[in-house]
């Protein structure tokens, strides 16, 4: 039992020696959210890191883990093809790889923490695998007043995305929201298109930067999580997911 136990952690370390963040790109990252909201940077992750949460996600599908995701602030799992086709999974800690990400995200979200001072107390993140065919519409993650999720983060896990494979993530400009909250069909400018290239992190204001998935040529994976504040609806906490 203990010999598995350090295998564990052996991983681990191997794992996190390989994956160091660079502050230099921490820096550029925190400066993008400051003056345009979102940032996009390729090459943020090391490919060792990468291939381990591939390898990870890769098992977890022989073992028919993931499920299909649902929409709505505390993912009912209402299906909803119409909206988004993709089949997900949460991160727990229960593999080296997994336990690396969130370790190196909680370490982005005390340096988003001192440099902005708004109080990000936890991540969630699931991982997400779109079949062909799938895409996510454009949608906000948070909604103005209830905005538990504050900034949203997407890792990609694809090697060689073919410059053809579809697959791109549309950040658009950030509109009003009216009473009935955010307008699917304003007409709306592009800020900037993220091929799912492994290794890209993206990451943007939650309830500020409208985004969608366009239609995936390939299975398309990436990893979606939220720096979250907590915050509370009548009194009660909101649970995480
Ligand atoms: O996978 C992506 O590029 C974005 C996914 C997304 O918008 C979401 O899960 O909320
Ligand atoms: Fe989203």
């Amino acid at each position: 039992m203990s010999t598995v136990i350090d295998d564990f952690d052996r991983e681990v370390q191997a794992l996190l020696a390989a994956s160091p963040l660079n502050p230099e790109r921490i820096d550029v990252l925190i400066e993008d959210l400051i003056h345009q909201g979102f940032s996009h940077q390729r090459d943020f992750f090391s490919s060792a890191l990468i291939d381990a949460l591939l390898s990870d996600l890769e098992r977890l599908e022989a073992h028919d883990a993931l499920t299909s995701a649902g929409i709505g602030r505390l993912q009912e799992h209402q299906l909803a093809s119409s909206v988004r086709g993709d089949a997900i999974r949460w991160l727990n800690r229960e593999s080296p790889a997994q336990q690396v990400y969130l370790q190196r995200l909680d370490e982005l979200r005390e340096e988003i923490n001192r440099a902005l001072f708004i109080g990000l107390f936890e991540f969630e993140a699931h991982f997400a695998r779109y079949p062909p065919g799938a895409f996510y519409k454009r949608h906000v993650d948070s909604f103005q007043g209830r905005a538990n999720r504050v900034i949203s983060t997407v890792t990609y896990l694809n090697r060689d995305w073919p410059i053809d494979g579809g697959g791109e993530m549309v950040l658009f400009e950030s509109q009003q929201q009216g009473p009935d909250g955010f307008d699917p069909h304003a007409p709306i400018r592009e800020m900037t298109r993220v091929h799912p290239e492994a290794g890209t992190l993206a990451c943007f204001l939650s309830d500020a930067v409208p985004h969608e998935v366009l239609p995936t040529r390939l299975p398309r994976a990436s990893i979606a999580g939220w720096f979250r504040r907590n915050a509370s609806v009548n009194g009660v906490v909101d649970p995480a997911r």
